[in-house]
């Protein structure tokens, strides 16, 4: 008997090639893995993957998330409080992520990459399914290694760039970031912001001249006017955290939690252009 096929999920620049083509721009919702537990973590990828998110960006929690706002540390806390290892999240990833349409691009701090040996991290991930990989804290001369093992895994490490990253620094960071190019919409930490600063604007334009790369913005992005507002600035993609990490945190139960989940996911995919 033949056995259904099932098309394999697209890398992270794949996608963004496809929905370029289709006239769309990504939606890449971050959750913290292990907030409030890893099952619904796994639910919670499904629902996120279910209500057309483009890709997942799921972050491993770490005790010293320097770039994070109280938000996301909270929940990082939380989740290292309840015992969450990255041996585990790897487990719970294996199950999910062949049920998912959109890839995955696991979010890290460096050290706990190093600890764990480069190459034995990369060979790890990309063994459960994951596609790219985003390490907000390796500067741009350290990434070498980074680079290489993780290209060797077909891992696609995504590099970010930030306002107050000097120009030509922000052209070899373009150079070198696969999947696509991380945009810091502000200075600072993580965390839902009232408004998007319209530097992004002319920030979108410098780096589009500088690489055909797409561009996906995050930090501050949380209600579906910001998404609109970034995605008609000529973002490949849009990137929200806080604000959905703290539906899951706040919830008062996990079901209540992946319900809010929906609806806000929907939400902002509602603002984002249709395509052709
Ligand atoms: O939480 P925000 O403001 O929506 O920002 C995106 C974000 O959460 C995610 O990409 C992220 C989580 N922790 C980070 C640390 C650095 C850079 C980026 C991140």
């Amino acid at each position: 008997m033949a056995s259904l096929s099932i098309a394999p999920t697209l890398g992270i620049s794949h996608t963004f090639s496809r929905l370029k083509e289709q006239g769309k721009v990504a939606l890449i919702p971050y959750i913290t893995a292990g907030d409030p537990d890893l099952s619904t973590t796994a639910e919670a990828l499904k629902v996120l993957d279910s209500c057309g998110s483009d890709i997942i960006e799921l972050g491993v929690p770490y005790s010293d998330p320097l770039a994070d706002g109280p938000v996301i540390q909270a929940a990082a806390t939380r989740a290292l409080a309840r015992g969450t290892s990255f041996t585990a999240i790897l487990s719970m990833l294996k199950e999910v992520i062949p049920q998912l349409s959109c890839p995955i691009a696991l979010f890290s701090y460096y050290n706990p990459i190093l600890k764990r040996g480069v190459e034995k991290f990369m060979g790890t991930i990309k063994d459960v399914g994951v596609h790219g990989l985003v390490v907000p804290d390796v500067p741009l001369e350290e990434t070498e290694v980074l680079r290489n093992e993780a290209a060797k895994h077909g891992i696609e490490l995504v590099l970010l760039t930030t306002p107050t990253t000097p120009q030509e620094r922000m052209k070899a960071i373009v150079e070198a970031s696969e999947g696509f190019v991380y945009l810091v919409s502000s200075v600072g930490v993580t965390g839902a912001r009232a408004s998007v600063s319209t530097r992004v604007q002319s920030l979108l334009q410098e780096i589009k001249e500088a690489t055909t790369k797409p561009v996906a913005v995050g930090f501050g992005i949380s209600k579906p006017e910001h998404v609109q507002q970034v995605s008609g600035w000529g973002a490949d993609g849009v990137i929200v955290g806080s604000a959905i990490v703290k539906i899951l945190g706040d919830a008062k139960s996990p079901e209540e939690g992946l319900k809010e989940l929906k609806s806000f996911a929907r939400s902002l995919k509602a603002a984002l252009p249709r395509g052709q």
